[in-house]
Formats: C-alpha cells, structure tokens, sequence
C-alpha cells in the first residue's frame, strides 16, 4: 500500500533524559492518508525493536481499508525510532563527516517519546486518536499515555509491561555479552528469538516427528543472519539499553501511581503464550489503568505472535475501536479466561 516517506529535521530539540544533546535532528516517517481539517485523525504507530516506519511491511494484516488502521478515514504516522537503525538519527546516521557510531549518546523510551511528539507537533496536531504498537512500541505507547494524557485519546499497548523485567533484562545482557565479547549480533538475535517464541511452536515446526529437512538450529541461524545483514550494531545496543531503562514509574512516585494519571482510552493486549513479557505483566498494566480494557490474543507462537497473528490482532483493535463487542474475552484475568 502506497504511504509517503519524509525525512525532516528539528534544530536544536530538547536534551535526552540522559543528558545528552543533538545541535540537529532528523526524524525519518511515513505517513498513510490525510490530515482532517479539524486535526482529529492523527494515529501514530510505534515501531518495536527491529521494526521501522513501513508498517505496511511489518502490520499489512491491520493496515487498510476496513482494518484497525484505516488511511480512508485515520492519517497514519509512524517514525524510525530514536537510536535505531532506520532513518531517524541513531549511530549510523552522520555527525559530520562521520558517522555517529559509539559516539551516539544514550537514548531512553521517554526520548523516543519526545522525538515522536516533535514530529507529531510538525506534522500540525496535538492530540493523537490512537497511538498504538507492541512490545518496544507497547513500552512507547505506554510512555505517550502517561506523559501526555491530554494528548492522546485512545491508546493500544501491546504484550509490554510498565518497567523492565529483570528476566528481560538478563536476557539482554547476555546479547550484550555476545556482541561485547565477540561482536556478534547473529548470536544476539539467536538469544533474543528464543525468547520471541514459546517452545510449542518451535517443536511443533521443527520437532522430531516435524520439520523435515528443517531445523530450529537452521531458523535461528537464519534469523541470526538476517538482522547482521540489516541492523546496526550499535543502534541494537543503544536500544536494548532503552528497554533495560523503561520504568514507567521513574521520577513519578511508581509506576502504578504514573498509570493512574493515564486519561486515554486503552487497551491492553497480552499474548496467552508469550516468555519474553508473560500474561501477568499485562495483567497488572490493566489492573492499574483507569477503565482499560484487557484482551488475550490467544496465539501458540509466544511474545512475536504480535507480528504473526495480525488477523486475529485486527479483530482484537477493530472491536475495540468500533466499541463493538467481538469474540475474544475482555476485561477477564488470564487464568479466569482459562476457567
Ligand atoms: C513491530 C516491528 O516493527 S517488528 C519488525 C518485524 N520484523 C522482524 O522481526 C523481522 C524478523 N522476522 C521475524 O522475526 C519473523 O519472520 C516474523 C515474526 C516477522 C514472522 O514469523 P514467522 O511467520 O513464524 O516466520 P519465521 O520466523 O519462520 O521466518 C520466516 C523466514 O525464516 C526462514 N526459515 C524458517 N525456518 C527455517 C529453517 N529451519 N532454516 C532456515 N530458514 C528458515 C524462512 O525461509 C523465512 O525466510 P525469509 O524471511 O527470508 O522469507
Ligand atoms: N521480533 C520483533 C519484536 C521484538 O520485541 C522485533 O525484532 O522487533
């Protein structure tokens, strides 16, 4: 589906939370549709941690005509993150005549929030209908609603969690240890894709009685090969490190009380399966929102089913758009949807 991609540049924008400083930065997005007159259609999209600003590419499955985001009625946004390895200023991307590399400073969720409200604001509207993502774009959506709760109507978050979870964390450091170790972002991302899928659905494609000529051996090693072929190293860091940092709760009395200032509309979208930000992170994100609502997206995948359900996913983000009731259960805890 065509889109319009755009590169602008902010001079002189607010320092990082780290305390680092860019004289300029430039913001590269696409965009889906139009802005209405009253400046009242605005979603923004947020790009998970390998992800980028073509959702058509990585979301076809919700994004279209009839779909959960819908260019015929929403003007759909959605920027390369801060940090990243896309076309927002991240460690690729030139300082001078260089690029930025190891120089590049240290970027929270909160920057990447900032950076997303700089666009936002240059694009001429204040008040998002939607922002929505999932994993790291959970942790974007969730950061949107608590810092700007009267800039965003509604808001989807999913398969995230309010802060970092020391099991996250642990595996990241261990990503951490491989590339600082041995430079290795294939052997990262194999650590990194166990975590992105429940061990049903690797046994139930690659298990002995399975598979074929395939193995999971061969799926990592392929996975592992094709993030080194398309993702700086660097940025990979720069935004595990933003993960590890995520607390909604810093600098706000805790998380739960931040959670409590949140005025949008949310949903909060667990995946029954996923290791990597289990049902139970979920749970409590919904249990300290005011009036969110809770949805299981019922998929044997783990935490990637967010990328691979879409159909389903759809039906969980159209039903709760279009305030219609639809098949999945809502409002339920996890084991109560299971009684
Ligand atoms: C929100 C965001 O912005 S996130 C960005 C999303 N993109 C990514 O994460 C990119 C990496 N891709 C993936 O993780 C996955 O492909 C997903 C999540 C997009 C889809 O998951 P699945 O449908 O289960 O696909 P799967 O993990 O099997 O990947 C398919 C690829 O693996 C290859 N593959 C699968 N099994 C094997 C095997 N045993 N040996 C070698 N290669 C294999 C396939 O040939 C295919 O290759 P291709 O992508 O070059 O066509
Ligand atoms: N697999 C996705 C989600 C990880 O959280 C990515 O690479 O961005």
């Amino acid at each position: 589906m065509n889109g319009s991609d755009r590169v602008i540049t902010i001079d002189n924008p607010p320092p990082l939370a780290g305390g680092g400083r860019f004289d300029r930065l430039e913001i590269g997005f696409r965009t889906w549709g139009r802005l209405d007159a009253g400046a009242t259609n605005a979603v923004l999209v947020c790009p998970a941690l390998t992800g980028d600003r073509h959702v058509d590419r990585w979301w076809p499955g919700l994004l279209g005509p009839g779909r959960s985001l819908d260019h015929k009625t929403d003007f759909i946004i959605c920027a390369d993150v801060l940090g990243g390895s896309g076309g927002t200023s991240g460690p690729g991307s030139r300082r001078g005549l260089r690029p930025w590399g190891e120089r590049f400073p240290a970027v929270s969720v909160r920057d990447m929030v900032t950076v997303q409200r700089l666009l936002v604001d240059a694009l001429g509207t204040r008040r998002l209908k939607l922002v929505i993502g999932g994993s790291l774009g959970g942790m974007q959506v969730l950061e949107w609603a608590v810092s700007h709760p009267d800039r965003v109507a509604s808001a989807v978050a999913i398969a995230a969690p309010a802060r970092q979870t020391a099991w996250a964390a642990a595996l990241n450091h261990a990503q951490r240890r491989a590339l600082a170790t041995h430079g290795d972002l294939e052997l990262a991302r194999m650590i990194a894709m166990l975590s992105y899928r429940h061990w049903d659905n690797l046994d139930g494609r690659f298990g002995p009685d399975n598979g074929g000529e395939r193995t999971a051996q061969g799926w990592l090693e392929h996975h592992g090969r094709a993030l080194r072929e398309r993702f700086d190293p660097v940025a990979y860091r720069r935004l595990m490190d933003a993960m590890d940092g995520h607390d909604l709760g810093r600098g706000r009395w805790g998380w739960r009380k931040a959670l409590r200032a949140v005025r949008a509309r949310t949903l909060i979208v667990g995946i029954a399966s996923d290791l990597l930000y289990p049902p139970r992170d979920q749970q409590a994100l919904a249990d300290a929102i005011p009036g969110a609502d809770l949805e299981w997206l019922e998929a044997e995948q783990g935490h990637d089913a967010f990328l691979i359900e879409q159909e389903r996913l759809d039906s969980i983000v159209s039903g709760f758009r279009q305030e219609a009731p639809h098949p999945h259960v809502s409002r339920q805890s996890f084991l109560e949807a299971r009684a």
